[in-house]
């Protein structure tokens, strides 16, 4: 309907509103609640159907201390595929690439004050699908895009239900270069996505997960 279109398109300026001033202001920006319930659980769906379908690259092996003796073993890390959403059964997650590129680059638009870091966003890289498999795979503390590579903005769309930090792990912490001494620590909760600064303002790490942990991740260039 007309009206639904009209409030749909109220959603996004706000939306655009909102990134823009959490950017601006923080240099990153989390929104809960992205795709509804609905439409998350169908992007869930098709990730899952191509986890078990066996197409994510195994995860690089990781060195770690084990919790209790001080001995090394190897776990694997983050299992990731690369997508553009226009696989066969992969609509929902397309649809999730649209929404979030319409926001970009309305954002984008909107901020033409140079809010949106000055920059001028024309592309982006696949949708990069990432599994940590749980038992204490996480990812070391790093930037995105340390020496210019052209991504500006990381956008991180999480799908885990249920999940129990304090049981699960798999938190990620952002150490916001300017920052005194505070940290950001973004849960992947489902239906939550984030974004940030690819570049050095915004060093990261994802701590050890011990639950299967899912997230889509788009990397946008200027
Ligand atoms: O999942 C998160 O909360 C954050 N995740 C990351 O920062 C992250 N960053 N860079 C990568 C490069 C290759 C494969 C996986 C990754 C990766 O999960
Ligand atoms: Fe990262």
């Amino acid at each position: 309907t007309d009206q639904q279109q009209h409030t749909d398109h109220l959603d996004i300026i706000q939306v655009c509103q909102n990134v823009i001033r959490d950017m601006h202001q923080y240099g990153l920006c989390v929104i809960d609640k992205f795709l509804g319930e609905k439409k998350g659980l169908a992007v869930l769906d098709e990730v899952l159907r191509m986890y078990q379908s066996g197409v994510f690259k195994d995860g690089q092996l990781v060195r770690n201390k084990s919790t209790n003796k001080q001995d090394l073993k190897t776990i694997r890390g983050d299992q990731i595929t690369w997508m553009d959403g226009r696989e066969t059964d992969c609509s929902n997650i397309g649809q999730l690439i649209s929404k979030v590129d319409s926001i970009i680059m309305r954002a984008n638009r909107m901020a033409n004050n140079g809010h949106m870091g000055d920059y001028v966003i024309n592309g982006r890289t696949k949708a990069m699908v990432a599994c940590y498999p749980g038992h204490g795979s996480h990812y070391v503390k790093h930037v995105d895009n340390p020496n210019q590579d052209g991504r500006c903005i990381t956008a991180i769309y999480y799908l885990n239900r249920d999940w129990d930090i304090k049981q699960n792990g798999g938190l990620l912490r952002i150490f916001p270069e300017g920052w005194t001494d505070q940290v950001a620590d973004i849960e992947p909760l489902f239906d939550r996505i984030l974004f940030f600064w690819s570049d050095r303002r915004n060093p990261h790490e994802v701590q050890p997960a011990y639950k299967t942990r899912y997230a889509i991740t788009l990397w946008y260039f200027d």
